[in-house]
């Protein structure tokens, strides 16, 4: 099985997600073979909390997809994508956005996951849904972006991956 595993990440959370999924992956499927993809931006949104809130939100009310940095040859050879992202208000980082934007994603199976501040997935699955038009979305792993939470989500990872297929509508 081969999987990717695409996400944004602005302050470290949501990768860290990404890391431990790929672990336990590796640990649930045998001959997994897992690639990442950072959607990163060629301008990176800002470090400062206030502006990266006010960048973030003029590219979501503007519905900009941030042209990134580079981007993978091909999506074709992966079995299952893993889509990751922030919750930014209440819906996807637009980085994660010009990722699916750049590829047909109508006959993948795929499984959301995000990290957030409270607010847990808001509409990021539907969003997912939509911009991809896939029929096969999972259900969205949703953790609280904290050190703690997230170092302590293998079990509920465990639990989600477990019948990727089956979780799939
Ligand atoms: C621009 C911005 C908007 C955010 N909007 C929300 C939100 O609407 N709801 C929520 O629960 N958390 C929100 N958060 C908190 C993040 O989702 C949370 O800190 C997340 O774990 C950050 O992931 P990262 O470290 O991978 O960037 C927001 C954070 C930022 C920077």
């Amino acid at each position: 099985m081969k999987i990717l595993i695409a996400y944004y990440s602005h302050s470290a959370n949501t990768k860290k997600l990404a890391e431990i999924i790929a672990k336990v992956l590796k640990s649930e499927f045998q001959n997994v073979k897992i690639d990442f993809f950072y959607t990163e931006p060629e301008k990176p949104y800002s470090s400062n909390y206030n502006k990266v809130l006010e960048e973030s939100k003029r590219d979501i009310k503007n519905n900009h997809k941030p042209k990134l940095k580079n981007n993978i040859a091909s999506i074709d050879d992966y079995d299952v994508i893993f889509i990751g992202s922030p919750n930014w208000w209440n819906t996807m980082a637009s980085p994660v956005g010009s990722f699916i934007s750049s590829f047909d994603f109508s006959n993948k199976i795929i499984m959301p996951f995000c990290t957030h501040g409270g607010g847990g997935a808001g509409i990021i699955r539907t969003d997912i849904e939509k911009l991809t038009k896939s029929k096969q979305v999972g259900k969205i792993l949703s953790v609280y972006g904290n050190t703690s939470s997230i170092n302590n989500s293998e079990s509920e990872i465990e639990k989600w991956i477990k019948n990727i297929k089956i979780n799939v509508k």
